[in-house]
């Protein structure tokens, strides 16, 4: 893709590198992240008009740690250094980092605003105090020649710095992050202030751009889609439909792991809306077999994964070949299965259509949508016509229910599940709740307790309740019920759902939880 008007993110290995792509496209600005091994390659080829360098893990102060390409301080453009960013720039400029005795800052902080910069315009004003949201152990301790400190912290006397002759500024706390207010705005005034660009880019362009990519990378070949019924497969069906037409083909995959009435709807739907060939497979012996005995989160997400593309592989076999498997994988999917960018961030889980993917692959992959977070993807879904009923769907995992059920997955334990979250969800609905939530459902515990029903004994399982909202899973806050809400779903489950005699329900945040059990 050439694009003119373009931000640079440098990724030194942040978990957080893709939330200042998105800052920066909030902005109105197209932005690309490359990791730093990288970097000048992806300069010659963007032509950037600024550069931001993110955080990362690594100490500048550690012989070996990654460096910024030089000659991008000598480009003559706008460079925004975060964290790592900051501290290595001020360390290749002739500024010092040292790693600070008294343990660093982690969480929220305030700076206090000493003199103006192109940053604060409109924003910030001497003399103020702002949130802010920190996660270092290193600080600079001499800032490099030309620049001065516009702000401070308890922890760190160069929270703020700016070089305003040659546009550089570098920040010791997150802008990316919710936690950091005005970091949006700070991040917007860079990208639109400092390096003057229009913010002007849209989703209707990112549409085109990818559209143009697909054909490029697709040629005259097959593309076999795995269609879910979620939001992120179906716009990624739509878009390379619009792309390459009946090259196309989607396919279902009904492994036994799905929600009530669930395949029906999805391929209802689907047929009843698109003229998009559409294979739905039978696959529950496959998943069932497979599974038994599995009880190890990661193994149940890599049998999944494996399996799914065993299927996906057989039924491009059906239709002659295919060269290429395309996937509704996220941003999200991806920076909790590995690092984006193959550097040092930790796994979290493997999802199973990054992670859990075998590692020998026929297919070539198509993930349109991979740089982007679900509520971008939900824009681009209205962009390209998606009806509602899609747009609006909670997330569901590839892996389902498998992965809502600790210990063993059996037929039995399914059925049970499948019952109790059709009761809370349809509660959820008659409760007018579905579109306030991100995501909902049950998860059925290994674990028996007593109860009395009926005068007599019951022993039975425990199941939990979760309810988040979000805006792209990466943290998630418990959804707050209505007080009357959980006792009647409970004693609804309770009475309804034969093998549950207890429900519970899960207040725990992201992070520390994730929002799936497993
Ligand atoms: N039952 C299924 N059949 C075929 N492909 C699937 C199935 N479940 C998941 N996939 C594939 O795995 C990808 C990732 O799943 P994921 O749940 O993250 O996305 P989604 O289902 O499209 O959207 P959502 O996150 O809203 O549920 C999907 O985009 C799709 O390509
Ligand atoms: O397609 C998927 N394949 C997976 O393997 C997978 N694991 C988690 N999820 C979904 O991702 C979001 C974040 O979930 P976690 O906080 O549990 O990681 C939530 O929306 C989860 O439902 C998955 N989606
Ligand atoms: N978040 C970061 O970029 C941290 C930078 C560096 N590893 C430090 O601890 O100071
Ligand atoms: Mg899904």
């Amino acid at each position: 893709m050439q694009h003119t008007d373009t931000i640079l993110i440098v990724d030194f290995g942040s978990q957080v590198t893709q939330l200042i792509a998105r800052r920066v496209r909030e902005a109105g600005v197209y932005s690309e992240v490359a990791p730093f091994q990288s970097a000048e390659a992806a300069f010659e080829r963007l032509k950037p008009a600024g550069i931001i360098l993110s955080g990362g893990p690594a100490s500048v102060t550690a012989e070996n740690s990654p460096r910024a390409p030089q000659a991008f301080f000598e480009a003559g453009i706008p460079i925004l250094g975060i964290c790592y960013g900051q501290q290595v720039m001020s360390a290749q400029l002739g500024g010092n980092v040292v790693v600070s005795g008294d343990g660093g800052e982690f969480g929220k902080a305030f700076v206090d605003v000493k003199s103006h910069c192109a940053l604060f315009d409109g924003l910030w004003a001497e003399g103020e105090r702002h949130q802010v949201w920190m996660s270092h152990g290193d600080k600079v301790d001499a800032i490099p020649p030309g620049f001065v400190p516009v702000a401070t912290s308890e922890g760190a006397p160069y929270a703020i710095v700016a070089d305003e002759a040659r546009r550089f500024y570098g920040v010791q706390f997150h802008p990316e992050v919710v936690h950091t207010p005005d970091g949006g705005k700070l991040i917007a005034n860079f990208a639109r202030h400092v390096c003057g660009l229009p913010g002007d880019w849209t989703m209707a362009e990112f549409r085109d751009a990818k559209i143009a990519e697909i054909r490029s990378q697709v040629g005259k070949g097959k593309v076999i889609c795995g269609l879910s019924g979620g939001v992120d497969s179906s716009v990624a069906a739509l878009l390379i439909h619009e792309a390459i037409g009946d090259q196309l083909t989607c396919v279902f995959v009904d492994g036994g792991i799905l929600r009530a009435g669930e395949a029906e709807q999805v391929v209802g739907l689907f047929r009843g809306h698109y003229n998009i060939p559409l294979v739905h497979v039978q696959a529950q012996t496959l998943f069932m077999n497979g599974l038994a005995g599995v009880t190890d989160p990661e193994a149940k997400r890599k049998f999944i994964g494996k399996t799914f593309i065993d299927v996906f592989e057989a039924e491009a076999k059906k239709i002659g070949g295919a060269e290429f498997l395309a996937q509704g994988t996220l941003y999200p999917d991806v920076i909790e299965s590995v690092s984006f960018t193959g550097g040092p961030s930790v796994t979290i889980k493997s999802h199973h259509n990054v992670g859990g993917l075998p590692e020998r692959m026929n297919m070539k992959l198509v993930e349109p949508l991979r740089e982007l977070f679900k509520d971008e993807v939900r824009a681009l879904g209205r962009e390209l016509g998606l009806p509602d009923v899609f747009v609006g769907r909670h997330p569901f995992p590839g892996p389902g229910l498998a992965i809502r059920i600790p210990g063993e997955v059996t037929q039995e334990r399914c059925d049970i599940l499948r019952k109790a979250d059709a009761v809370y969800l349809e509660e959820i609905r008659n409760a007018g709740l579905y579109d306030a939530i991100w995501q909902a459902f049950a998860v059925l515990l290994p674990v028996r307790t007593v109860g009395v029903m009926g005068d007599g004994r019951t022993y039975d399982h425990v199941l939990a309740l979760r309810a988040v909202t979000s805006t792209d899973g990466m943290t998630a806050e418990v959804f707050d019920f209505p007080s009357d809400f959980l006792p009647r779903v409970a004693t609804r489950i309770v009475n309804e759902v034969k093998g549950v005699n207890r429900v519970v329900y899960d207040y725990t945040s992201k992070p520390p939880g994730t929002i799936e059990w497993e």
